[in-house]
């Protein structure tokens, strides 16, 4: 039989199940996630893939509980998403990085720390989540820059830190890595392999960069607001005969298109 700790290490980090989000108001309101199945299990990256505009972030944030009108199951580390007792468990960097340009790079982790960890005993504490946080996103020569001198992906990078500094066993991700150059990219990608190798967070990324698929220990493909596959790059690639995921990706599309007759545009947008 197994105990308490066993039988949440088994559970997923997230679990979806008809899960439906409506966007807009009156006649412009429309499904964007349309009953939505799939678990993202712990301890391992899940990148959510799909072109611009299939949902993605609607999906981050229905995880976060930050998404109006979600209906269906949700249900994240064991609670329903949103509830209070999730806030301190989960990191989230949102596309447009969220830091203070008039504050240093220290300076702006400083204040979310207070937040996090207020008081004069948790001095100490603060200053070693502060210091490993900045170590782990690489800005320690530039701590103590202004965060509005920074370059677009410095800045992105104080983000991450930000979201790492309460140690949260699961972090939402959305396009971590728009605006970074390719060592930058590489070394964010060891760094979020070492978060789930070596402090067993769970760690859900979208991208739409599809070479980035391939970093992922699994994978969940989005088009149109519904789920078009699920499992690890090497099952996508075994079960299309592709080469890469982006090849199998796009056949998975083309076979879904056949089905759905759609218009050239659509087309055209699930090739971006
Ligand atoms: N306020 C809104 N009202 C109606 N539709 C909306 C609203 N906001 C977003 N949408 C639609 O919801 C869909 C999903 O948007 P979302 O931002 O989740 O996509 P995405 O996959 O994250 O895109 P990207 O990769 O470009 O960030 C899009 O088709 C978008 O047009």
């Amino acid at each position: 039989m197994m105990n308490n700790s066993q039988e949440a290490a088994a559970e997923p980090a997230v679990r979806a199940h008809g899960l439906t989000v409506r966007r807009g108001t009156g006649r412009t309101s429309r499904t964007v996630l349309d009953a939505l199945a799939f678990d993202v299990p712990r301890g391992r990256i899940t990148g959510l893939l799909g072109p611009s505009g299939c949902g993605k972030s609607t999906l981050l944030r229905a995880v976060v509980g930050t998404q109006a009108h979600v209906t269906g199951t949700l249900d994240v580390l064991g609670r329903p998403a949103g509830h209070p007792a999730l806030r301190s468990r989960i990191g989230y960097v949102t596309q447009a990085p969220s830091v203070y340009d008039d504050l240093t790079v220290r300076q702006n982790l400083d204040y979310f720390a207070a937040v996090l960890d207020p008081g004069r005993p948790a001095a100490a504490r603060r200053r070693e989540a502060v210091a490993r946080a900045v170590a782990d996103v690489d800005l320690t020569p530039r701590a103590d820059a202004l965060a509005g001198n920074l370059s677009g992906g410095q800045r992105s990078r104080v983000s991450l830190a930000v979201a790492l500094l309460g140690t949260p066993e699961l972090l939402v991700l959305d396009e971590p890595t728009v605006g970074l150059d390719p060592v930058l990219r590489r070394d964010l990608w060891a760094l979020f392999h070492r978060l789930t190798a070596v402090r067993g967070a769970t760690i859900l990324v979208s991208s739409h960069v599809m070479d980035e698929a391939e970093r992922c220990h699994d994978l969940l493909l989005m088009r149109e607001g519904r789920i078009l596959a699920h499992g690890t790059p090497d099952d996508l690639r075994t079960r299309t005969g592709a080469g890469t995921v982006e090849e199998g990706f796009l056949r998975l599309v083309d076979a879904a298109n056949a089905t759905t007759a759609p218009t050239t545009a659509t087309l055209q947008e699930n090739r971006r």
